[in-house]
């Protein structure tokens, strides 16, 4: 018992120190444990949100307009998350967060809210769920993580949930873009036919068609960047990162 403590309290200085010397100060810690705590609890009321909606109508009809408020403000105050990595107060990638981040606010802007005929598709509960889910675990280890006080099940579920969570997002994410085709073809929205006074021509329809297919190649590099985050953190492994 001793043991376990004195090597947890060794592992803290050390994170402490590799903290101080990546410059992570008392301000930006500070700023972190606020900001983790503030999506955290944004999370926790979007699933109260949905919850409540699904036992009150008993129907996921409705759903999304109920909660999209709250999803586009937190979703949209990722972007945070981006500005983190490019400053290095993170040791993450800026180009894999920066993807993740962005196919996240392009999808709840740019598809879901942008198109209500598609918003009471089953696919987009499955990826509010997946996403609530996912972001619930991941804030909570930060914080915790960051206060030096994880319990081993919040750090076991982050770095493993992702498995199976992060295809069925993918799968949501892609049936809500591929409902959405037919009522961007109709409608020609957000597109530029020629002729037009700047001579530029711009189709979303086929513009989401890109986006599905750059799932192909995209997704397989975030999903095997999160399995060797987790051989790292619940294995050990040293893993050599390259830098962008
Ligand atoms: C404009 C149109 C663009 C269209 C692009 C289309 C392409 C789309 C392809 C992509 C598909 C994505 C689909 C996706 O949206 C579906 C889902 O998300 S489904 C749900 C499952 N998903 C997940 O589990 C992933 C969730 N996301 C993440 O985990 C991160 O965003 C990711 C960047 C992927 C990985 O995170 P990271 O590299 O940061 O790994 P770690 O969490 O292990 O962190 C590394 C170290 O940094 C510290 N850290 C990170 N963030 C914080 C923070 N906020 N506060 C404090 N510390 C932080 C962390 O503790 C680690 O530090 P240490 O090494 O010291 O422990």
């Amino acid at each position: 018992m001793a043991s376990s403590e004195e090597d947890g309290g060794a592992a803290s200085e050390e994170k402490e120190n590799n903290n101080k010397k990546r410059g992570k100060g008392t301000v930006a810690t500070a700023w972190l444990a606020f900001y983790n705590i503030a999506m955290t609890a944004g999370w926790l009321v979007l699933a109260m949100a949905m919850m409540r909606f699904y036992m009150q109508k008993g129907t996921h009809k409705g759903l999304y307009r109920s909660i999209a408020r709250t999803l586009k403000f937190f979703q949209t105050f990722a972007l945070i998350e981006v500005g983190h990595c490019a400053i290095g107060l993170i040791r993450t990638s800026v180009i894999v967060t920066g993807v993740q981040v962005s196919s996240r606010i392009f999808m709840v802007w740019f598809v879901t809210n942008s198109i209500r005929q598609i918003q009471n598709e089953e696919s987009v509960v499955l990826f509010l769920v997946v996403w609530t889910l996912t972001e619930i675990t991941r804030y909570s280890y930060y914080t915790f993580n960051l206060l030096h006080h994880l319990p081993y099940f919040i750090k076991w579920a982050r770095y493993t949930l992702f498995i199976i969570l992060y295809p069925l997002g993918v799968a949501g994410e892609l049936l809500t873009i591929y409902s959405a085709l037919p009522f961007v073809r109709r409608s020609g929205m957000y597109s530029m036919r020629l002729p037009n006074k700047y001579n530029v021509s711009f189709d979303y329809y086929y513009c989401l068609v890109v986006i599905m297919l750059s799932y192909i190649p995209l997704f397989p590099q975030l999903f095997f960047h999160m399995l060797r985050q987790r051989r790292r953190v619940l294995h050990g492994e040293v893993i050599v990162e390259k830098d962008d």
